[in-house]
């Protein structure tokens, strides 16, 4: 496995060295990855989970600690999606020599059904996506779930929690399901957005989305709140820093405050 082994110029090498540093960073910190661990990483196919699967594989060649990592992609079912994960596949055997699990599902159909008028269906199909892949994991004796949620994704939902619930909520680091034998573990938190568009035009992954009607309506809360975010950035370009480490007292906040009431994570998206 030689792809962080490509020719790089000094530019992408700093791309690279800032990645693995961020990266390290939250992994070390939060405590993420321990000795016999059987790692599923979440791939849906974008340039976020794509870096965060060549991030744990460098880690896992560049440390003693030894720990799977199995690559696993919830194929939903959205039309002309299983084309695209057979990129996926094809890929991870011929360049990476590993085997991707593919758990098969019908969420057009099932939302069609059962959706709640008010919630959106993105909600709605995480939390479907989260439940196939808790079974699979606990059927198959994996004790971490590594998500690609990075920085921006726990900037723009913490601002989101405060604006449209009046909520002190976003994506915590590390997490243990509720009910369950499983910690979720988001490795690329203290990463921005930007690293991986960068890290991903360097090693070119076979990028694909999930073909879902509802992706990009620029009216969704995030894409409201990802427009905030770029309009203060141009006024002051520190404020992302500072959101970032306002995120960072949040976690412990929450995970105080879920320790003072005996709780577990039910960890939403
Ligand atoms: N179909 C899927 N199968 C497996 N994991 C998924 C799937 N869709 C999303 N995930 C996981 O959930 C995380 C958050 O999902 P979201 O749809 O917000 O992705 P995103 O921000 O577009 O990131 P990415 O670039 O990885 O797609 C992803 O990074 C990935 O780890």
């Amino acid at each position: 496995m030689k792809f962080l082994d490509i020719k790089q110029t000094p530019e992408q090498q700093q791309v690279v060295r800032k990645i693995q540093k961020s990266f390290g960073t939250a992994v070390g910190e939060y405590k993420m990855i321990e000795q016999g661990d059987r790692v599923a990483l979440a791939l849906s196919g974008g340039k976020d989970s794509w870096t965060l699967l060549h991030l744990l594989i460098d880690f896992q060649r560049r440390v003693p600690i030894k720990f799977e990592v199995i690559p696993i992609t919830v194929e939903t079912g959205f039309a002309g999606f299983d084309a695209n994960v057979k990129k996926l596949e094809q890929y991870i055997e011929d360049v990476l020599h590993m085997k991707l699990v593919v758990l098969h599902d019908k969420f057009p159909e099932i939302i069609e059904k059962h959706k709640t008028p008010g919630t959106s269906a993105c909600s709605f199909c995480a939390r479907m996506r989260r439940g196939a892949l808790y079974t699979y994991l606990q059927a198959n004796n994996i004790n971490k779930l590594a998500l690609g949620h990075h920085a921006d994704d726990a900037i723009e939902s913490m601002l989101m929690s405060q604006q449209f619930n009046g909520v002190l909520w976003t994506q915590v680091p590390i997490v243990k399901a509720k009910d369950k034998p499983v910690t979720v573990i988001r490795p690329l938190i203290l990463t921005y957005e930007q690293q991986m568009r960068d890290f991903t035009a360097i090693f070119k992954f076979p990028v694909v989305t999930c073909n879902c009607p509802f992706e990009g309506n620029p009216a969704h809360k995030r894409a409201v709140v990802k427009k905030q975010v770029k309009n203060m950035c141009e006024e002051n370009e520190a404020v992302r820093g500072c959101l970032l480490k306002t995120c960072r007292e949040m976690f412990e906040v929450i995970a105080a405050k879920r320790a003072a009431r005996g709780e577990e994570e039910n960890d939403d998206e």
